[in-house]
């Protein structure tokens, strides 16, 4: 049962600016690589938070192991700094499994946007299993879902489902938050 849709932001226009936007989902639901095309398809800065990530927790996930409260806390401040300096928007592709994760982000960039990837279970687990070479294994997949807590109503954003093509997916967020911009005129 998909989560509440929560209220998406308004388009970026040439009275706003383009959005500040986080590709949010379990791993292998896609965020970096929507995250990338989302950004070109905005002409606005990419940052991919697995790169941001303390070469300790890469060890630990790379050993299987799943991430908790205290490894992340300095990741997302990383990832919140990076936000806060793209005054003219950005998009970064994180996780942001946890609420409590979300609102950290948004205390560094309040007018945030979160864009979670959705899918089925065997979807992602399908993705995950044919990426070739990454450090994170497809046992941790179960913890990520059972960690992962939806976008809330009152939380800026979109959720997708991943069951579609890149391209789909990139020109769905561009459709719905053009739609809404329009509606808030
Ligand atoms: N919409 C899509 N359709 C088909 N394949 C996809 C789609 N999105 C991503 N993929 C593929 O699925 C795999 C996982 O994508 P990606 O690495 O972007 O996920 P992720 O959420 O960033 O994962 P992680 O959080 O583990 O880094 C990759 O091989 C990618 O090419
Ligand atoms: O536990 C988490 O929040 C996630 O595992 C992220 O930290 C990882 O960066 C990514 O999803 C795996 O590549």
């Amino acid at each position: 049962m998909p989560a509440p849709h929560p209220a998406p932001r308004p388009a970026p226009s040439p009275a706003s600016p383009a959005p500040l936007l986080v590709v949010m989902g379990v791993s292998g639901s896609g965020k970096s690589t929507v995250g990338a095309a989302l950004a070109q398809r905005l002409g606005v800065p990419f940052a991919d938070a697995d790169d941001l990530h303390p070469a300790a927790n890469i060890a630990k996930m790379s050993a299987g192991e799943a991430l908790d409260d205290d490894d992340r806390a300095p990741w997302l401040e990383r990832i919140g700094e990076w936000l806060a300096g793209q005054p003219a928007g950005g998009v970064v592709s994180c996780s942001a499994l946890k609420r409590k994760y979300r609102d950290q982000l948004r205390h560094h960039a309040p007018i945030l946007e979160f864009l979670h990837l959705e899918g089925a279970h065997e979807v992602i687990a399908r993705r995950q299993a044919t990426r070739p070479g990454h450090f994170m294994p497809a046992s941790l997949l179960t913890s990520q879902f059972s960690t992962l807590e939806p976008l809330q109503p009152d939380e800026h954003g979109l959720v997708i489902d991943v069951d579609q093509s890149v391209d789909a997916i990139v020109e769905e967020y561009v459709r719905t938050a053009t739609t809404t911009s329009k509606e808030n005129r």
